[in-house]
Parts: C-alpha cells; sequence; structure tokens
C-alpha cells in the first residue's frame, strides 16, 4: 500500500525536459505491435454538410466507433487558438505547472498524469490538464497576471464544442429510436453534483525512444460522444481482426469517437472504440472533449423505443456516476460487471 507521499508522487508528470532517456518505468513492451496500414481499410471521413451524413455517421459508429468529421463549423481560427494555448501552458517551467496540480483525492481537475495512470503500475509518456466548467481557479494559478485570455479561449471552445457534441447527439439517438424530449438534461448536461462535461489537455513531449514507451496506454472514453482535436498522427484505434491501426488526423477536421456510455444506449450496436496514443520525437498536443450525462442519469438499452427483432437488453440500468465509479475501479472490465 503506497503512503500518501508516495501516492501525491504519483500524480506528479515526470520533468520530460530533463530526460535524455526513456526510463525503464515508462517501458511498455507492448509500445511497438505491429500497426495495420489496412489495406483498403481507412478511418472514414464525413461532412456534416453532407446530407447523407446521418447514414454515413451510423454506419461508422456501427463499424468502427470512430470517424473523420468535416464541415463541423468549428473555426480553424479557435482550433489553432487551442492549440497555442496548449503550448503556452505545457511550456511552463514545471514548477509553475505543479502549483496547479490536481489534488489527491480531490476533483479530477487541473494538473497532472492521466487519470487511468492509477490502474497501470507502467508510467505513460504524458502530461494533461483537465477542465470542468471554468479554468479560472487553475488559470489564475498558472498566470497570476495574465489568465483572462486563456480561460476566455476555453469558455468559447467549450460552448462550441458542446453544440456540436448536441447535434450529434441528436444523429445517434435518432438512428437509436431513442425520443430526445425524454431526456431532459439534453440542453443542459450539468446537473447540481457538478459538472460532468470535460475538457482535456493532453501533452505528448518529445521522445528519445518513442517505440518503447506510450502516451496514453489503451483505453475506452467514459462518454457519449469524445470531440479531439489533434494536428499530428499518434492516436490508434484497436479494430477486431486487423489490430492497432493509426488514425492521421486531416487539417480542419475533428476526430469523433463514441465513448463507452453509447455503447450501452445502443445496446452494443455502437463501438466504444479501444484506442491509445503512440509519442513522437517531436511535441505533440490533443485536445479531447468529453460530452457526457449528469451523474445521476439513468443509462440503459432501454431507452430505446425499439431494441430490434428478437433483440434483449445486453446491458442493466446504471447511473453514469456507477459506471464511472466501476471504470475508475476496473476499466475494461466494466462492461462485464454490467452485463445482463
Ligand atoms: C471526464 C473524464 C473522462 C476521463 C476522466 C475524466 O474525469 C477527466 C479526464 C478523462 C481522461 C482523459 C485521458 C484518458 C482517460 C481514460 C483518462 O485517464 O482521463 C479519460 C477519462 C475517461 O474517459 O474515462
Ligand atoms: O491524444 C489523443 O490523440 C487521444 C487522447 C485521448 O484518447 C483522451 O484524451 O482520452
Ligand atoms: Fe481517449
Amino acid at each position: 500500500m503506497a503512503t500518501p507521499e508516495e501516492a501525491y508522487k504519483r500524480i506528479i508528470p515526470l520533468d520530460f525536459g530533463s530526460v535524455q532517456t526513456v526510463p525503464d518505468s515508462f517501458v511498455w513492451p507492448q509500445a511497438s505491435d505491429g500497426v495495420q496500414s489496412g489495406d483498403g481499410l481507412t478511418i472514414p471521413i464525413i461532412d456534416l454538410m453532407d446530407p447523407n451524413a446521418p447514414q454515413l455517421i451510423t454506419e461508422a459508429c456501427e463499424t468502427w466507433g470512430i470517424f473523420r468529421l468535416k464541415g463541423h463549423g468549428i473555426a480553424t481560427k479557435l482550433m489553432e487558438d487551442m492549440e497555442s494555448e496548449c503550448e503556452r501552458l505545457f511550456s511552463l517551467p514545471t514548477d509553475q505547472k505543479m502549483k496547479a496540480l490536481r489534488s489527491p483525492g480531490g476533483r479530477m481537475i487541473g494538473y497532472g498524469i492521466a487519470p487511468i495512470q492509477s490502474l497501470f503500475s507502467t508510467t505513460m509518456w504524458h502530461e494533461g490538464f483537465t477542465i470542468m466548467g471554468s479554468a479560472i481557479d487553475h488559470a489564475r494559478l498558472l498566470w497570476p497576471n495574465d489568465y483572462q485570455g486563456f480561460c476566455d479561449k476555453i469558455d468559447d471552445y467549450q460552448k462550441q464544442m458542446k453544440a456540436l457534441a448536441e447535434k450529434l447527439m441528436r444523429i445517434l439517438f435518432k438512428a437509436l429510436n431513442i425520443p430526445v424530449e425524454e431526456v431532459n438534461w439534453f440542453d443542459d448536461p450539468t446537473n447540481s453534483s457538478g459538472c460532468s462535461l470535460a475538457l482535456q489537455l493532453n501533452s505528448y513531449p518529445p521522445c528519445p525512444d518513442p517505440t518503447r514507451t506510450l502516451g496514453l496506454a489503451p483505453h475506452t472514453d467514459t462518454s457519449i460522444v469524445t470531440l479531439l482535436q489533434a494536428q499530428t498522427s499518434g492516436l490508434q484505434v484497436f479494430k477486431d481482426g486487423v489490430g492497432w491501426f493509426a488514425v492521421q488526423p486531416l487539417p480542419d477536421a475533428l476526430i469523433v469517437n463514441l465513448g463507452d456510455f453509447t455503447r450501452i444506449l445502443s445496446n452494443g450496436r455502437f463501438i466504444s472504440v479501444l484506442h491509445r496514443v503512440v509519442v513522437k520525437p517531436i511535441q505533440r498536443y490533443s485536445a479531447a472533449y468529453f460530452f457526457r450525462p449528469p451523474m445521476d442519469f439513468a443509462v440503459s438499452p432501454l431507452l430505446s423505443k425499439d431494441l430490434g427483432p428478437g433483440q434483449v437488453p445486453r446491458f442493466r440500468c446504471v447511473t453514469a456516476k456507477e459506471y464511472s465509479d466501476l471504470k475508475a475501479k476496473h476499466l475494461d472490465e466494466a462492461f462485464s460487471l454490467i452485463e445482463n
């Protein structure tokens, strides 16, 4: 059992600027597992302005659980600003970033290692900054005299991402025969128990030996849908029968992946895609917006008015909180614990 000091140390990212080699505690033997070039296979590219977009999105959700989205309406300038803010934040000196460190045992907000790190004994080549709602409290600690610009951009970004996520959710719910009117948090998926929407800024520092370590270990997201902005490659998804498969980012496109709540709501029809991040000799940033229901929302395949002929619910009903707690303890096993 780790002492409180040891537990606390484990939430502090490595001072990556000071290392010349990959320390043993960062070595993931699976990091260099073959990545398929995928003869003829490619992650779908969908234009939201295309009249067939709902149909194409539905197919992508059934076959991949991930797609690249163009025509999403998020301004290029806002996406560029977000990349610059990531750079501004993560290039701060380590002791400055440490002022905004996530508090151990507290809410999962602020600077620190990936929350899933606690489930792995090997460390990930990653540092992150998690925002739920306003970033002001942590931004003030990072830039005491100059935090407003960061907060304004974060607010604008979250507002636009939320609107886009709601648009996508309407498409998914329609495909699943879930009446949106019955989901009373639809226009405001926050509740008194706190905000459940989250923006995660990820930094994968330049790595001296990229084949030996991983930026993020394989995981699925605890979301309905995650909207990801990344300018450079590094994200890989696992496809049954194929293996690890690289997702190439496209200029101006967002990467949309489904999370576990959509797998439950769709009774397993839509894929909650397993993904991981490999690192490079160059710096990489990404911003992931997690669209999640409020924690007291009951997630169940039975929200659908039509499961399909002969279909029975594969998962029991769970609140978003109950599932998130299971996931935080059991990661991939969480599904088997709610299977009927
Ligand atoms: C909203 C959330 C999803 C997340 C846990 C969190 O509370 C905040 C960070 C998110 C993140 C980002 C990196 C990968 C991930 C698995 C993790 O460790 O933290 C996801 C979490 C998730 O989807 O479960
Ligand atoms: O950085 C990436 O490409 C993916 C990040 C991710 O999977 C996450 O934040 O959950
Ligand atoms: Fe993820």
